[in-house]
């Protein structure tokens, strides 16, 4: 069992951070779980606890995690808490890196020293203090065609989830756009209709630079969990209308929905400014 996970029952379990229970889920439910935090401060920490705990889970059922994050703002949030926690509790059974498996949600088509990769930051801010395997770090290849590049990386994830019809991540940290979208996938895009590929090339996004890889619904929808993580005040009213609207047509962020698994939200008060929903604020 992770460690400060407490199994309420074999359906729910539950994450402390330090004693004060920071968030639940219903295995299996799709039931967003909302945590909020007074700032990226308090949530920093919370967010190492909760993915050491994934790890943790995942490494002791199936002998490694596979995570895969995204860009933006979560990457200092990492940066900042995850190493920190891991050389705090060494022995901690999810800070065993040579069992992690990471990927990322998108990927921009840049060289890895562009301040716009990913990789690049992770590389530079995360990957330089906690030591991942370099084969088990799955990079886009920039030089490639950003077709190309999508199907290798696809290729890539094939190879890694062998026997999976669609590869199963234990966790995909996902963030939001002001518009709603989350990973490369922008409202209004072809790339929502997405059913057969699980990684798509994206050459118009809104959201600079234009070109892109990104994973589709369906591997984002075959998780196992699904972590949102937003902070801020931009992001409040998208943030109502992802978990509080009814639409036709919904948000992208409001499409990840894991069919086998969980959705959970770590929030800052400014982000949740706007929200009537019940969520959990814990004790710190
Ligand atoms: O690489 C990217 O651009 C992202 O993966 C993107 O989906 C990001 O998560 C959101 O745009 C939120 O970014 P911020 O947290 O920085 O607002």
């Amino acid at each position: 069992m992770a460690q400060g996970a407490v199994l309420a029952n074999p359906r729910r379990v539950q994450w402390s951070l330090g004693g004060a229970v920071v968030g639940a889920a219903s295995v299996g439910m799709a039931a967003p779980r909302v945590t909020v935090f007074p700032s990226a401060r308090e949530l920093g920490p919370a967010l190492s606890r909760f993915v050491l705990a994934e790890a943790a889970r995942a490494v002791g059922e199936r002998g490694r995690f596979a995570v895969a994050v995204s860009g933006g703002s979560l990457v200092s949030l990492l940066a900042a808490a995850l190493p920190e926690a891991g050389a705090r509790e060494p022995e901690h059974p999810g800070a065993e890196w040579s069992r992690w498996i990471l990927g990322f949600c998108d990927e921009r088509l840049v060289p890895f020293e562009s301040p716009d990769s990913t990789c690049g930051l992770y590389r530079k801010q995360l990957l330089s203090r906690i030591s991942i395997p370099n084969n088990y770090v799955v990079a886009i290849n920039p030089t490639l065609s950003v077709e190309e590049a999508a199907d290798k990386y696809a290729e890539r994830l094939r190879e890694l989830f062998p026997g999976d019809n669609l590869p199963v991540f234990d966790l995909v940290i996902l963030g939001i756009g002001p518009d709603g979208h989350t990973c490369s996938l922008f409202p209004d895009h072809p790339l929502l209709q997405e059913q057969i590929k699980i990684i798509a090339p994206i050459s118009d996004s809104p959201k600079p630079p234009p070109k892109r890889i990104t994973m589709t619904l369906p591997l984002l929808n075959a998780a196992r969990c699904a972590l949102f993580v937003v902070t801020g005040d931009s992001k409040a009213a998208v943030l109502k209308d992802i978990l509080e609207g009814h639409h036709e047509n919904p948000l992208p962020a409001a499409r990840v929905r894991p069919v086998k698994g969980e959705v959970h939200w770590l929030i800052d008060e400014a982000a949740a400014s706007k929200l009537t929903i019940k969520v959990d604020r814990p004790s710190l």
